[in-house]
């Protein structure tokens, strides 16, 4: 049962492990992307193909043509074949121009829609993995590597077919004019491509570590650069500015210097390839120079033979440097492939059936769980929340408290034991049933971009503006909404920013109200509220709380005082449970005990006088406990 812990950290994104790629992985990949996208480009690729080749042709037509200039034209002065030579010229270049155009329009289209479509599936991925990932990840990086990487899959693919179907073909092309002017001259200017063929593979290795270790570098920058803008407030306040400089600015340099590696290793590239050009050209030269001033060859052959010497020079340096690019992206592709690959964790078990919920009992039965394999958080522990009945979580400060929470939402699977719903387990039920069962107000509410209203309709998508506007009053929200610039449909800054704390918590309790939900997970926010709004975001509490089955992980005294049962945790225990005075009761008990000692503001508890009513005197220590109250009043 064990899900989506720290076990995903083996695929998670930070490993900083050097890729084992084998050159046949490029074909891996390459086969896998067209598997999965090829199908519905064909008749695209077949048309940029046909531009493609449609440029190798015209473009080895060109040089081929050079010897008929030379020798017919120029040597035996044939007048009448000017006008046709000159217009088959003509028609080639415009041919390659508009083939050239062709090409590059469609394979942008195919990139930009292969793009779209990566980024799409890996939203949609990103939705389904389970909060193991997300504890091991951070979303700034996250961000980062994706915007870096799907670039790649695009340049995969197209890279391929430009080299394949424009450079290899030209090659190809221009090596066959080269054979049949001169087969000898042929031969000594292909001796270069050995030599180069082994700079390629040499300086590929080297590549393929700087280029992923530049890609996490520069996600680490953006996502470190975006937590420190998120944080501003607190980053001003502690006057941490300097030292966050310093740190970006170690990181910026960190990054600089991968670019100038990545740069000096596929840049090494141009050097060796021009030299080894100049090898072959001025070689030819020499040779059909000494043929033509010994021998006295007309100059028409070896005219054609170097203008495909010098016309094949560029695909042949292209499809090297591709070779180094396509390195480069088979990094990204890969990156992407290996958050794709990621098994999203807590899924529906086989034969999973919608959740009823008739009266709302959730009954926690002898759990255990813990986030790593050996530190148990909570241990069999068992209790029941009565149906239509609030019952409080209590504790000390990692007791457990919101794991439990988070245990019932299904965003982890508990290691042993069940957790059920109207006698139904939710390992057994579609975790769509049992959120859409749920309403959940967190401790830090989170709104997302968007409007008020459709912040709020997050809770229930097909909620009328009326009911919109209803859960607002009932959440004490309204009239703040209406003050905004556009009532409703003003736009909140980023997770809020714009709105006060207690505002946000009324909004997200609005959403809550409108998700109408049989079951209530209340995590209470203990700061950021005044006490008039902490009155108001009571008293809409108290509203939803009607009739619904509530857990609230408890920081105010009231909130304990008027639960109908109270489990108290210690150290992922179920320490005791019972109601307020039945707890006080036990003098020895963890709960009055921590009563006693901090007069109601133990066990995590906010002392929120004015809310608070009177319990009915049942033991010595609830004098204590009256004591606050009262003096609270
Ligand atoms: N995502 C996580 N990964 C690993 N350990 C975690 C994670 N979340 C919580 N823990 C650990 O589990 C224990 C229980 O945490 P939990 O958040 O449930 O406590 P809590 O009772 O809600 O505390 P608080 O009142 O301070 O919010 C803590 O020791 C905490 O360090």
């Amino acid at each position: 049962m064990r899900g989506a812990r720290p076990k995903t950290r083996n695929g998670s994104l930070n490993a900083d492990k050097a890729p084992q790629t084998k050159s046949r992985e490029i074909a891996t990949v390459i086969r896998r992307i067209l598997a999965e996208n090829g199908r519905d480009y064909v008749w695209h690729y077949v048309f940029a193909i046909v531009c493609l080749v449609a440029v190798a042709a015209t473009t080895a037509f060109t040089a081929w043509i050079m010897r008929d200039v030379i020798n017919e034209i120029f040597y035996r002065q044939r007048g009448d074949l000017v006008a046709l030579i000159c217009l088959s010229l003509f028609a080639a270049f415009v041919i390659r121009g508009l083939a050239t155009y062709g090409q590059a329009v469609t394979l942008a289209k195919i990139g930009n829609n292969l793009v779209a479509r990566y980024q799409r599936r890996l939203f949609d991925h990103l939705m389904r993995l389970g909060m193991g990932f997300y504890n091991d990840t951070r979303s700034g990086r996250l961000a980062a590597q994706i915007n870096e990487n799907v670039n790649g899959v695009r340049d995969l693919l197209s890279m391929t077919l430009t080299s394949v179907a424009r450079d290899a073909v030209s090659l190809v092309g221009l090596i066959a004019v080269m054979v049949v002017q001169d087969p000898f001259l042929s031969l000594m200017s292909l001796l270069i491509g050995p030599p180069l063929i082994y700079a390629v593979v040499y300086l590929m290795k080297r590549l393929r570590r700087a280029t992923r270790e530049a890609v996490q570098i520069n996600s680490r920058l953006i996502g470190a650069m975006q937590e420190a803008t998120q944080g501003i407030a607190i980053v001003k306040a502690f006057t941490m500015e300097d030292v966050l400089s310093r740190r970006i600015s170690e990181l910026v340099s960190a990054a600089e210097q991968r670019a100038n590696r990545i740069a000096r290793v596929s840049e090494r590239l141009n050097p060796i390839a021009e030299i080894l050009a100049g090898f072959a050209v001025s070689g030819v030269i020499a040779y059909a120079g000494y043929r033509a001033t010994v021998a006295g060859e007309p100059p028409g052959t070896i005219f054609a033979f170097i203008t495909a010497l010098l016309l094949a020079y560029d695909p042949a340096r292209r499809l090297a440097r591709v070779q180094v690019g396509m390195e480069r992206a088979l990094v990204n592709a890969r990156m992407i492939y290996e958050i794709l690959d990621l098994e999203p964790q807590q899924g529906d078990s086989a034969g999973a059936t919608a959740l009823h919920v008739k009266n709302g009992e959730v009954r926690f039965d002898a759990i255990r769980f813990g986030y790593a394999e050996d530190a148990p958080v909570l241990r069999d522990l068992s209790f029941v929340a009565a149906a239509g009945k609030t019952t409080a979580i209590v504790g000390a400060s990692g007791a457990g408290k919101s794991t439990l929470v988070a245990l019932l939402q299904r965003f982890y699977d508990v290691d042993a034991g069940t957790i059920s719903v109207d006698g139904q387990d939710i390992s057994k039920v579609t975790k769509k049933s049992l959120r859409g069962a749920i309403a959940y107000v967190s401790q830090q509410p989170y709104l997302f971009e968007g409007t008020i209203r459709d912040n709020i309709r997050y809770g229930r998508l097909d909620a009328t503006d009326g009911e919109i506007e209803q859960a607002a009053g009932l959440a004490a929200a309204d009239e703040f909404i209406r003050q905004q610039p556009q009532g409703y449909d003003t736009e909140v800054g980023e997770n809020g920013v714009t709105l006060s704390g207690g505002q946000r918590q009324r909004l997200s309790i609005a959403r809550a109200i409108v998700r109408d939900a049989p079951i209530l997970l209340l995590d209470e926010a203990t700061s950021a509220l005044d006490n008039e709004s902490e009155a108001r975001v009571q008293q809409a509490l108290g509203e939803i709380m009607q009739g619904r089955t509530t857990i609230v992980i408890a920081h105010r005294l009231s909130t304990v005082v008027n639960a109908d049962h109270i489990v108290v945790l210690e150290e992922g225990r179920l320490a005791e449970q019972g109601t307020h005075a039945q707890l006080l009761a036990d003098a020895d008990g963890v709960y009055a005990r921590f009563h006693r000692l901090q007069g109601g503001h133990g066990l995590g508890l906010v002392d929120d006088r004015a809310e608070v009513e009177e319990p009915a005197p049942q033991a010595p220590e609830q004098g204590r406990g009256r004591k606050t109250a009262r003096s609270k009043a």
